[in-house]
């Protein structure tokens, strides 16, 4: 049951209406707290580009109280509707005229919270706590699947406590977009896979009780252990890891057993059992040493073997065995070749599989290389997870793993063949594939800066050099391009995944388009992942049957946002909850200049408001509801070409 707690409307919210009217339209997202039942969610409203985040109140100040505001009411209108939407949840039973959401079904309003800390958290307590609700109060609710990628966009958001849900999938590399988080708690959830190392400057962190593995990254090791008790990480501060990035024993506490009552006392064993748990790890240890030894030696002669009865080089890998599968496990340090090389190799039919490169590109490298490679995971997306490999200095690519991938061999390779045959200066050029039973790896060229959506609404911080006009008008009509070439090659095809994240870039910004042709590999179950949040037309029932005038739309919201530097994700654009294009369709033009444009735009010397005007106006007929009246795609292009000639023109 979530429950909204008036306790940001006191001192702190009258300080930051002052900044507010100083600062006109701007405002800070500080904090969410998914964990207590009493949830202060307004905050899931106000995202703005602000130059720094207010400093938060003394510790030691109590919080005042006063009854809320009719706009803070119709914050937290906003902010509960956009969190529900974000969890898949329904609305009938909130009567959304209400001025108040304290009567809606599930919703309860607390003005009067007294402050407290959460006694169990090791990292030093800073303001913000000062909000929270009582520890006296039954913590946890149930919120599960996928932590809510609506919360990513919320660029200022400062604390983030999901803690003690039943939030399922991997930790998001989309924490990286929240470049002003100090607080991170995830603890108690049933959260998997591996921690990534998400480059923020968090002063408290708990990942404790969760199905999280492999080794910590070093810029989390500078936390207690109680942080990751609970789960089979390993690495400082927990213990050493074995070869396969697993800790060899879980930390010694009754608090590490996930769901266990006592997880916050912690229990110490005797020293008598201590000494007994270290002789048998060490024992363990060399046990394994051993196998590990003996597997490596038979693998070795096997290929040997190989190279010369059957004449294949041994660079072609052809792992038969679960043992030696287990042994090149075992072997690498790296999690994304931990994670590819079994199911890469064991084909069930004992054949030989290769990568399968595509046109005339010489073979540089073979899957045992890639799979070599030392990796590093880029994202999950919607349709797997997405790797950087280097396999040298001069070839790096990214590597996209493909899940839910039910068709035949057969089936599969007409469609590759199909993405594979696309050629074109403004897309990611799909290079090679792998098929089994059990992996598919698309091998992509790698694209060093990163997508346009990073670019966009990733790091805000000082030192960051704002986006001019020249580049985003470059990049729509880079993105543009591809889509359109796209488009012209049967009237039926269509991209069916148009997004910022899916438009990467090269060194100099130029835009090129991916994931092209991949809504049509995957099962129903993934494409239906709601993840395209405020880009999808209002007609797409099925994300595999994307028209191109869907494809036009999505198009028009990813020229919004390069407008407005407003991620579409972020529904909350107004107390409605509308998303991005719908937003900007209601501002009349007369205030495209002080509440539509990126003010980080309009601070630059370089502005060009008449192409701006323009490019907007494109976006708006492009974000139409009825596919008929917005343009085709050769259109769109056309006329940014235009916009931008005309505005070199004027220069001259
Ligand atoms: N070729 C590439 N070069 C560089 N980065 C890439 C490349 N392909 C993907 N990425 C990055 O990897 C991350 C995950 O990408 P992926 O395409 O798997 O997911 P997504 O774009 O977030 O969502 P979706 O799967 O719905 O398109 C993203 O941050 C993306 O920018």
């Amino acid at each position: 049951m979530i429950r909204l707690s008036g306790d940001l409307r006191g001192a702190e919210a009258t300080r930051k209406k002052k900044k507010k009217k100083e600062k006109e339209g701007v405002t800070v997202v500080e904090t969410v707290d998914l964990e207590s039942p009493n949830v202060s969610l307004r905050e899931l409203s106000r995202v703005s580009n602000v130059d720094s985040v207010p400093p938060p109140p003394p510790l030691d100040s109590p919080p005042l109280f006063s009854p809320p505001s009719l706009q803070d009411l119709a914050s937290d209108k906003s902010a509960l509707l956009s969190l529900r939407s974000s969890l898949g949840g329904r609305t009938f039973l909130w009567d959304t005229k209400q001025t108040s959401p304290c009567n809606w079904t599930g919703v309860s309003c607390d003005s009067d919270r007294p402050p407290s800390q959460r006694s169990n958290r090791n990292a030093p307590v800073r303001s913000r706590q000062l909000l929270r609700p009582p520890a006296a109060l039954p913590p946890g609710n149930r919120f599960s699947g996928e932590i809510p990628a609506v919360l990513f966009s919320l660029s200022n958001l400062v604390r983030l406590d999901l803690g003690d849900n039943g939030f399922s999938g991997e930790i998001s590399s989309g924490f990286k977009n929240l470049t002003r988080l100090k607080t991170l708690f995830l603890e108690n959830n049933k959260l998997s896979g591996p921690l990534v190392d998400m480059g923020l400057g968090l002063d408290q962190f708990n990942v404790s009780n969760n199905l999280l593995n492999g080794s910590i990254p070093k810029s989390f090791q500078r936390f207690d252990s109680d942080s990751f008790l609970g789960t089979s990480l390993c690495g400082k501060p927990l213990g050493v890891c074995n070869n396969e990035g697993t800790v060899p024993s879980q930390p010694i506490s009754v608090g590490n057993i996930p769901g266990s009552d006592g997880k916050r006392e912690r229990g110490k064993l005797s020293g008598g059992a201590i000494a007994g748990i270290v002789i048998g790890c060490v024992v363990a240890f060399f046990v394994v040493v051993m196998v590990l030894m003996a597997l490596f030696g038979n693998k070795k002669g096997s290929e040997r073997t190989r190279d010369v009865d059957l004449g294949r080089t041994i660079k072609q890998l052809d792992i038969e065995s679960p043992g030696e599968k287990a042994a090149v496990e075992a072997a690498t340090e790296s999690g994304y070749e931990a994670a590819v090389t079994g199911n890469a190799e064991v084909n069930g039919s004992g054949t030989t599989r290769k990568l399968v490169f595509f046109g005339n590109a010489t073979k540089v490298f073979e899957l045992e290389d890639l799979l070599r490679a030392s990796a590093e995971v880029l994202g999950k997306g919607t349709f797997g997870t997405a790797y950087k490999a280097v396999l040298d200095a001069a070839t790096m690519v990214a590597v996209k793993r493909l899940k839910d991938v039910t068709m035949a061999d057969r089936e599969f390779k007409e469609k590759i063949e199909v993405v594979g045959a696309m050629d074109h200066e403004n897309l990611v050029p799909l290079r090679a594939y792998y098929y089994s039973g059990d992996e598919k790896l698309l091998v992509y060229d790698f694209m060093p800066m990163g997508s346009l959506s990073a670019l966009l609404h990733g790091n805000k911080g000082a030192g960051r050099s704002p986006l001019d006009w020249e580049v985003r008008s470059r990049i729509a009509l880079g993105a543009a391009r591809g889509l359109d070439y796209l488009h012209s090659q049967d009237p039926l095809s269509s991209h069916g995944n148009v997004k910022s994240s899916n438009i990467l870039l090269t060194n100099s910004h130029d835009a090129r388009v991916s994931d092209f042709g991949l809504a049509q590999l995957v099962g129903s179950s993934t494409t239906t992942t709601n993840r395209v949040t405020g880009y999808r037309a209002p007609e797409v029932t099925d994300p595999r049957r994307v028209s191109q005038k869907a494809d036009v739309y999505s198009f028009g919201v990813v020229l919004l946002e390069l407008l407005t530097g407003k991620a579409p994700s972020n529904s909350v654009m107004n107390e409605e909850g509308m998303d991005l294009a719908r937003w900007v369709h209601s501002v009349g033009r007369e205030a495209w200049r002080s509440e539509v444009f990126d003010s980080e735009l309009m601070s630059l010397e370089t502005v060009v408001e008449g192409e701006m005007e323009e490019m907007l106006q494109l976006g708006i007929e492009c974000t139409e509801q009825h596919p008929d009246k917005r343009p085709v795609m050769v259109e769109v292009v056309r006329r940014i070409q235009e916009l931008r000639q005309s505005g070199s023109d004027q220069v001259l």
